[in-house]
């Protein structure tokens, strides 16, 4: 939903230790294109474990404009029946994805191969993203888009009613222009070949082929070549959404930074296209323990074990950027109470989300008295013994810039404030509640 509701200034302060069982939602990107495959199917897909985030709302209502029947039975248990590759039925208003780039961009690709024309827009937030990088792919295929801008929200899209196949390497590191264009793919008829320079999360790859798309994938020198054939009948599945590695690395984070905490994190996704800041936190030292390795609906998972410990700071190294995209907000909030210095580089893609993240983290850190240095494509956090805290933190209707900076508080000298929290129910709505059932001091300041 665009209608930001009044902001929600939140208050962190000293809190802990930090104990007992995190169980964090669904995957939001799972949850994602659960509602989406389902819409393209034929028959019923129930979903479990749907993350019931605004963001993945958004999808839901944008499904039901587009035909599919959607429909909540419990928390978290929805079933969709779709109206089939190919049957998106013309929407009779615009579609509003809220806060959510991946909604809008993986709905505007499941719409482009078919001849009918949609509008979409978004909040304050998402009418400043780019959508270039996926309607640019989308007129290879013959759709086209006329947007504010050069390319911003609000947008309209014809849809091709002649598509052709697409061979399309992706300039930067996206899965959800990756995305965008299998969904676009497979309503256009013979191979759609997507090229990735470097992997991304493979989401769409493995619920394609659950779906009953036949789609191969090949590592070769030219990097990851997604061959997609066009004009399956994708048939409705049962999808158990595998709880969120992105969310659950706010509790995650915080255990490691307040004293002696001990928390259990259960059913953590470790699809290894997502998993970088597990690997990076254990980097740096953490006593993070991954239990019961398991599979869970088509995903690797685990459950987690964190301890607080003394940290270090290490070089985060640029080819595990997307595998933990999402992360570096937290991951910088905690590289302040490390012991060093945390350098990390090869994350330009940063500054085109929710808000320009390496900026918002930079200004707030430095509000909270850390030291850092930025670059376009970096950001150093020199660690100290003791936060200082007592500031005012912009969130910049960023769900994850929130978030991050209210588990900072948590070991701050002062309390640390967030202008507007309102944004963190886009991803994890339970979020405040989780946290402070494991002994998190933060409040609503104006309660
Ligand atoms: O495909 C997805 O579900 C997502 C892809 C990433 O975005 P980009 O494709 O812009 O890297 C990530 O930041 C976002 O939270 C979810
Ligand atoms: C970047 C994110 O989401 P989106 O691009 O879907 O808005 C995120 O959740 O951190």
């Amino acid at each position: 939903m665009s209608g930001h509701g009044p902001a929600i200034p939140m208050t962190a302060r000293k809190s802990g230790p930090l104990s007992g069982v995190a169980e964090v939602p669904g995957d939001k990107s799972i949850s994602h294109r659960a509602l989406i495959l389902g819409a393209l199917s034929v028959g019923e897909t129930r979903i479990t474990g749907l993350l019931e985030g605004q963001d993945v709302l958004d999808t839901a209502s944008a499904m039901r404009a587009f035909g599919a029947e959607v429909i909540q039975h419990g928390p978290g248990d929805w079933t969709v029946q779709g109206v089939g590759v190919g049957g998106f039925a013309e929407p009779d208003r615009v579609i509003d994805c809220g806060n959510s780039g991946t909604g809008v961009r993986l709905i505007m690709g499941a719409m482009a191969t078919t001849a009918i024309t949609a509008s979409f827009t978004g909040d304050a937030s998402l009418v400043k993203r780019p959508m270039g990088r996926v309607t640019d792919p989308l007129a290879l295929f013959g759709a086209q888009a006329v947007g504010r801008d050069g390319g911003r929200l609000p947008m309209t899209v014809v849809g091709a009613a002649n598509p052709v196949p697409v061979r399309y390497r992706v300039p930067m590191p996206s899965a959800q222009v990756k995305s965008a264009v299998l969904l676009a793919g497979l309503n256009a008829p013979g191979q759609t070949v997507v090229i990735e320079g470097e992997p991304t999360r493979d989401h769409t790859e493995r619920m394609l082929r659950g779906f009953g798309a036949e789609l191969t994938v090949e590592d070769t020198d030219e990097g990851r070549v997604i061959t997609l054939t066009g004009q399956p009948e994708l048939t409705g599945q049962d999808v158990a959404v595998p709880r969120d590695p992105s969310s659950a690395a706010f509790p995650v984070c915080a255990a490691l930074m307040v004293q002696d905490s001990n928390i259990f994190v259960p059913g953590i996704s470790q699809n290894p296209t997502r998993n970088g800041i597990f690997l990076t936190l254990q980097e740096m030292g953490a006593d993070l323990v991954l239990e019961n390795p398991r599979e869970e609906g088509g995903e690797p998972v685990a459950d987690l074990r964190v301890r607080f410990g003394a940290l270090k700071g290490i070089n985060v190294p640029p080819e595990r950027a997307a595998s933990m995209i999402d992360e570096y907000p937290i991951l910088a909030a905690l590289a302040a109470t490390a012991e060093g210095v945390t350098v990390m580089t090869g994350i330009k893609e940063l500054r085109v989300k929710e808000s320009d993240r390496i900026d918002a983290m930079a200004r707030g850190l430095e509000a909270c008295g850390v030291r850092v240095d930025e670059t376009e494509d970096s950001l150093t956090v020199y660690g100290m013994a003791q936060v200082p805290g007592g500031a005012t933190v912009a969130s910049h209707l960023d769900h994850r810039i929130a978030m991050a900076f209210l588990c900072l508080g948590m070991v701050s000298a002062k309390p640390i404030t967030v202008d507007d929290a309102s944004p963190i129910a886009t991803s994890f709505p339970v979020f405040e509640g989780l946290m402070t059932g494991l002994g998190a001091n933060i409040i609503r300041a104006n309660r």
